[in-house]
């Protein structure tokens, strides 16, 4: 298990990391989610060794990590750019790790072969990194990782460079393959979909510090302050609690609401509108938004309820957000 305990860094004035404590468990992927510059790369290094800490400590199954160099922690790093050798071949990429280690070339080889088969990769060996595909040479990167069983994954924005199409095949085969190997991984990355869709529960980092660490579910349904909210998808943030789509109400009944701003989609129409219990963004359906008539136009007019036992509650002394 990887334990940080009030892990410090600053740059000058700059703070990367503010009393950051966090656990990872066996077999866990932990999503460290941010947006740029809330320290999430820094954590990273500073698990890795790769960067010193101004305070507290990296702990792994109860040991001390801040008394070992990298090579010596037991952990592999995959980052968005590869990082491959240019001058090996995809096997000698995979094996290098091992053969590092000591392992003789005919045993590296053959596990290099059986992890490159695992990720798809199966008569890649002599292929030279460089004429690769994006999502190839990510897999590449993984088996060289995977390869040496590290006893803890640190991904960094591993997906950032593929398109969108790829970057979703591969979340889907990594996550697969982290829960098949019951490797602890720490995936760093500024995508809340990316991230609650591999992690089992993220941290979500602001100014270097942890906001809140919990389940995706949990995040959703309990978002601790306006700030996290907002970062973690929900439109309708009041100063108090968040106005999720399921608490709006249609009708005639309910207080006038005006029209702001209209996309009309292929399905229906997005509005912001001027509602009583303030600015509000909502999705119409196709018959709600005939339902409207010729008042769904700007400066249109239509009744919106909202029902106030479907709110989600903010902590008040945490809901004021920057
Ligand atoms: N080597 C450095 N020297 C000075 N300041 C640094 C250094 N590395 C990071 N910082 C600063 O520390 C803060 C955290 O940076 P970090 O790279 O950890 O953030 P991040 O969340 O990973 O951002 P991004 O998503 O943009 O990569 C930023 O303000 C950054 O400018």
């Amino acid at each position: 298990m990887l334990e940080l305990r009030g892990i410090e860094k600053r740059f000058g004035a700059r703070v990367a990391a503010d009393g950051v404590s966090l656990e990872v468990a066996a077999g866990e992927t932990l999503a460290l989610l941010g947006p740029s510059g809330c320290g999430k790369s820094s954590l990273l290094k500073i698990i890795a060794g790769l960067l010193p800490l101004d305070g507290g400590a990296v702990l792994f199954d109860g040991e001390d990590m801040n008394l070992l160099p990298p090579e010596r922690r037991g952990f592999a790093l995959m980052f968005q750019d590869f990082a491959l050798f240019p001058h090996l071949d995809v096997a000698g990429n995979v094996m290098f790790g091992l053969i590092e280690r000591g392992q003789s070339r005919a045993q590296a080889a053959r596990e290099a072969e059986a992890m490159l088969e695992r990720l798809g990769l199966g008569g890649y060996q002599r292929r030279k990194v460089w004429t690769l595909s994006g999502g190839e040479q990510q897999r590449v990167a993984l088996a060289r990782a995977l390869v040496t069983r590290p006893r803890l994954l640190l991904l960094d924005e591993p997906f950032s460079s593929l398109d969108a199409h790829l970057r979703g095949q591969l979340q889907g085969e990594f996550t697969q393959l982290l829960t098949e190997s019951g490797i602890p991984a720490i995936l760093v990355t500024h995508d809340r979909e990316e991230a609650f869709a591999m992690a089992s529960r993220a941290a979500v980092l602001h100014q270097g510090r942890i906001v809140q660490c919990d389940a995706p579910r949990h995040l959703l349904a309990r978002p601790a302050n306006a700030w996290l909210a907002r970062f973690i998808g929900y439109e309708n943030v009041l100063e108090h609690a968040v106005v999720p789509g399921r608490a709006l109400r249609l009708g005639p009944q309910y207080p006038p609401a005006r029209i702001e701003s209209l996309t009309w989609l292929a399905d229906g129409a997005r509005v912001e509108v001027a509602a009583q219990a303030g600015r509000l963004s909502l999705s119409l359906s196709a018959r709600e938004a005939a339902s409207l008539g010729a008042e769904l136009r700007l400066g249109g007019q239509f009744g919106l309820g909202v029902n106030a036992e479907e709110l989600i509650p903010l902590p008040g002394e945490l809901s004021a957000g920057s």
